[in-house]
């Protein structure tokens, strides 16, 4: 398990708390979740870091498009699957573990980033809008990933799940628990460093919008101020195995499977 790193949100993370305690003693489920996540897209705003078309959009999280509200819970609780969360930096080696996870433990790798990709290359009606998020290096609004993640969960036959690259945001992983109605079970990080992050993603040669030095600066920034934070809560909770990156893909699998093995008896 890792120790709780430090990051520039701690402050606000502090008061977040109280605030949904707050709005908890009122008795009113709803306005907690509306007025914080309110709280968080105001303090985003100000640091630039969410899209601006949608950042006030906060309770377009709970609505589907033809403006009914979305299932809270969307698993029975027989067929509810086993989630691994995987997160880390860009390029410190998510993708390429997920899929030897995939493959040895027979988990379905979903990337969040791939999904996202995919809308892009299919022209559809927010291809134009993630292709200008993904360049930006900034984060596409919750409610149109968790929707992508949503379809491939309920078209797929597996009950283990490896969601890679989600959730980015103290904002997606909320978005993400009040819709589907669960917490991962595990939480896998992947811990770089930035110069080693930097060297492997410029490698990479995919073709990808955002594998250039400046996007890089910017997701390495967007990574500190907002995904640090979700680590930081799932360690709080007891889930997040953190994993040194640095080796060669097989020394990094090495210590993978030891977690896998060790979440034996979970995994069903
Ligand atoms: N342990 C490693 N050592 C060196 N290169 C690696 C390692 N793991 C992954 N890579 C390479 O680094 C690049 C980024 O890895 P990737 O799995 O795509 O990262 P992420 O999904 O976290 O962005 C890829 O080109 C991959 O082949
Ligand atoms: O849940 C997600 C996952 C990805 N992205 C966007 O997709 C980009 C690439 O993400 P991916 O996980 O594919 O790559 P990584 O940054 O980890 O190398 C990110 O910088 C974001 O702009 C996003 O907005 N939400």
């Amino acid at each position: 398990m890792s120790m709780l790193i430090p990051d520039p949100l701690e402050p606000f993370l502090i008061f977040h708390p109280w605030l949904l305690n707050l709005a908890f003693a009122c008795g009113a489920r709803f306005r907690e979740f509306a007025v914080t996540t309110f709280f968080f897209e105001v303090f985003l705003i100000e640091q630039d870091l969410i899209q601006a078309p949608y950042r006030l959009n906060f309770l377009g999280i709970l609505s589907t498009e033809n403006g009914t509200p979305a299932t809270i819970g969307f698993f029975s609780k027989e067929k509810t699957p086993f989630i691994a969360f995987v997160l880390g930096g860009p390029g410190s080696g998510k993708g390429t573990q997920c899929a030897k996870i995939a493959e040895a433990f027979g988990f379905t790798h979903l990337s969040a980033g791939d999904l996202l990709r995919k809308e892009i290359s299919s022209n559809s009606e927010n291809g134009a809008m993630i292709l200008a998020t993904i360049t930006e290096g900034k984060i596409v609004p919750s409610g149109v990933t968790i929707k992508l993640i949503r379809r491939e969960m309920e078209s797929i036959e597996n009950n283990k799940f490896l969601i890679d690259g989600f959730p980015r945001s103290e904002e997606n992983r909320i978005a993400f628990e009040r819709i589907t109605g669960v917490e991962p079970n595990i939480v896998l990080f992947f811990d770089c460093p930035e110069d080693e992050m930097v060297k492997r993603v410029l490698g990479r040669k995919q073709g990808r919008v955002d594998d250039n030095i400046d996007t890089i600066k910017k997701r390495l920034k967007v990574f500190a101020a907002l995904n640090l934070p979700v680590i930081n809560h799932y360690t709080r909770r007891g889930k997040v195995y953190k994993i040194n990156a640095v080796g060669t893909i097989d020394e990094v699998f090495e210590k993978v499977r030891q977690v896998f093995d060790d979440c034996k008896q979970m995994i069903k």
